[in-house]
């Protein structure tokens, strides 16, 4: 069977693809993954099939790591499919759909020089970007005539080729729409970038030429991507449609960009008008805040627990008779009421994410969603339990299970080949992902329980006095340390479970 490209395109559909290879590329898009492909580039699509964008994105992965998967959306001609799967308005659908977004694949690393010639090119406008949580940070770097290796020191050196270009004319900023899940992302992408600049000993009009006429948009992104489907089901998919597909990606219909900025960006990124579920907005935080505490909030809730306990997937867990109704509750009672919004409003948020969570078509798999789970607890679910904790209330029962279970589920050995893994309540063992020096610490607080005959008390009041993990010392908040301690123990003796 043949792979898709553009000689498998019907006639109309080839001629389009030639249009856009010979469209301005005015979006350049650092990173290849699934996230990107099932968001920011179907919008672009949506705009382009509607006759309200003309240009084309650029392509390329932001680490060396990503070469395969360019290399092969190259071989693909830049096509993939994207199949929306869901309930839309309480009815089933199902829409596939070929992007032809992009008319440049390359990896930067091997073709730098194309890399900087569409920096410097007067009719790029936007950098879209999603490197994941870990790839908008400083890492000191040498400045070379390229390539760079990090995100945000590309992007530094990439301006400042374009600010000698044009020699800092203040319309040939850019506007920068990282779209990583960080708060304030745009903030922390501009400042990132400004010190590779002063690192670099970048002159100081170059500096203020970024700051003032570059815009670095925070924006607040919502949408289930799940990626490359099971098998089987991408196997049936290809025989249906005559043809493979390598990047394949499926998601959820519901979608939701809240960005901070004026309306008037529509002129350079007509959404809205495309019919996209696009927010411009002065105020970021009530949709940032809402959709991190309740719905991946509730993500990081059911991971480590559900793993534990051998539920695979989120429908799955959501199903669980005792496990989904927790989840529920605790979103519905204890974090809903830590918010300091209209809380009809936020139930009625909780319920539609309940209901994205019980979408039939799509299988999430918790494992996924576990991975790095120190640093989206303390994002995703630390900030409402402090909420109790820093007001002298008891932390409720549900928010300090979910602690319970993240702290059993690092009960974790350094396995041979040097990576970590824990054992189910069932005795299964599972594989942990996360930064090294968190995984190296958990494992190292959890030993001494053995080394050195420890009572589970004393680990948990030792683990929840890790500033080091928490930015915070959590065993000073009332009872916390027994509430945390009494889970673990009634997870153990399967008390939850029954
Ligand atoms: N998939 C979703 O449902 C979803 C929804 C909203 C937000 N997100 C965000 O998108 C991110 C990526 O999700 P995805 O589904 O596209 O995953 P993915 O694995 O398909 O893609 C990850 C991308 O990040 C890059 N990357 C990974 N680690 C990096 C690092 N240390 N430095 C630079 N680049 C790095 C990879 O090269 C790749 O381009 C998530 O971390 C999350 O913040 C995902
Ligand atoms: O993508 P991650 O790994 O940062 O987080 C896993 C999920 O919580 C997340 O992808 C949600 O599905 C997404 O944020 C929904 O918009």
């Amino acid at each position: 069977m043949k792979t898709l490209s553009e000689r498998t395109l019907g006639l109309a559909e080839r001629e389009a693809l030639e249009a856009l290879q010979n469209a301005p590329v005015t979006i350049l898009q650092i990173g290849e993954g699934n996230f990107l492909r099932g968001f920011v580039d179907w919008m672009i699509q949506s705009c382009r099939a509607q006759g309200l964008y003309a240009g084309s994105i650029a392509v390329t992965q932001p680490r060396p790591e990503g070469k395969a998967k360019i290399d092969q959306l190259a071989r693909q001609d830049g096509l993939y499919t994207l199949v929306t799967q869901g309930l839309e308005n309480g009815a089933p659908v199902s829409r596939k759909e070929t992007i032809q977004v992009f008319s440049h694949v390359f990896d930067p690393y091997s073709e730098w020089a194309r890399l900087r010639d569409i920096a410097v090119s007067a009719d790029l406008q936007v950098v879209v970007s999603n490197t994941t949580e870990a790839g908008i940070v400083y890492r000191p770097e040498e400045l070379t005539d390229g390539p760079i290796l990090s995100y945000p020191g590309k992007l530094a050196f990439l301006l400042h080729e374009r600010f000698q270009a044009f020699q800092g004319a203040p319309d040939k900023g850019l506007v920068l729409l990282p779209c990583e899940l960080l708060e304030r992302n745009g903030d922390a992408l501009k400042q990132v970038v400004l010190r590779y600049a002063e690192d670099w000993n970048f002159p100081e009009a170059f500096k203020t030429w970024v700051a003032e006429h570059n815009r670095f948009l925070n924006s607040l992104v919502d949408r289930i991507v799940t990626g490359y489907p099971e098998e089987a089901r991408a196997e049936a998919w290809f025989a249906e449609w005559g043809y493979r597909d390598a990047m394949l990606c499926t998601a959820e219909p519901y979608h939701l960009w809240a960005i901070e900025a004026e309306p008037e960006m529509e002129a350079l990124l007509p959404l809205r008008k495309a019919g996209l579920n696009v927010h411009w907005t002065d105020d970021l935080k009530p949709y940032q805040q809402r959709k991190v505490r309740i719905l991946n909030g509730a993500h990081t809730w059911m991971s480590p627990i559900g793993i534990l306990h051998g539920v695979e997937h989120v429908r799955e867990l959501l199903e669980h008779p005792v496990l989904g109704a927790e989840v529920r509750r605790t979103v519905l009672e204890e974090i809903v009421p830590s918010l300091p919004y209209d809380a009809e409003e936020l139930r009625g948020y909780a319920a539609s994410v309940f209901d994205r969570f019980g979408n039939p078509y799509i299988r999430h798999r918790l494992a996924d969603i576990a991975m790095n789970s120190i640093s989206k607890f303390n994002a995703r679910l630390l900030p409402s339990i402090r909420s109790y904790g820093e007001s002298g209330k008891l932390v409720p029962i549900g928010l300090a299970l979910s602690l319970a279970g993240l702290l059993r589920y690092y009960k974790i050995e350094k396995q041979a080949d040097g990576t970590y893994a824990g054992t189910s309540l069932e005795g299964l063992p599972y594989a942990v992902r996360d930064d090294a020096r968190v995984l190296e610490r958990l494992a190292g607080h959890w030993v001494r329980q053995s080394s050195e005959q420890r009572e589970l008390g004393d680990v948990v009041s030792g683990l929840l006095a890790d500033a080091e993990l928490w930015g915070t010392d959590m065993s000073v908040w009332q009872d916390l340390n027994q509430s945390v301690t009494r889970e673990i123990e009634r997870m153990e003796r399967g008390g939850r479970d029954v």
